[in-house]
């Protein structure tokens, strides 16, 4: 049986899917783009600040199943212009210790949900 986890301090869905789904003791989070769950805009002033509207929703899905970045073993990051790579990885890289970060892969693609910049997906075990 699988849980679905929803928290109203992330932005809801915005298509056929839900914030993550936890099966078992791993949880399968969605790919949160830079939606401020407070207002419904989007934060994408700068790259850096757009990464860490990502990341502050993620944090949010994590703590609505029970968990924190500790908890996270695989991310993927979405980028449109790998020339963000340094500053993506500044932000992303502040929320994991260096020596216990997830495994992941970035990948360039031609466009993302509402012409972001940045998504990211993690799955995270208990
Ligand atoms: C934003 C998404 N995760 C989506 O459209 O799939």
């Amino acid at each position: 049986m699988k849980k679905i986890i929803f928290t109203e301090n992330a932005p809801a869905p915005i298509g056929p899917y839900n914030q993550a789904v936890l099966k078992g003791n791993t949880l399968y989070t969605s790919g949160q783009i830079a939606i401020n769950p407070a207002t419904g805009e989007l934060t994408t002033e700068t790259i850096e600040a757009e990464t860490e509207q990502v990341m502050q929703n993620m944090k949010a899905v994590l703590e609505a199943a029970g968990m924190s970045f500790e908890n996270v073993v695989k991310t993927t990051i979405f980028i449109m212009d790998m020339n963000d790579f340094g500053k993506i990885n500044t932000v992303y890289g502040s929320y994991f210790n260096e020596k216990t970060a997830p495994a992941r892969e970035t990948v360039q693609v031609a466009c993302l949900p509402k012409n972001v910049n940045v998504e990211i997906s993690m799955i995270a075990i208990l």
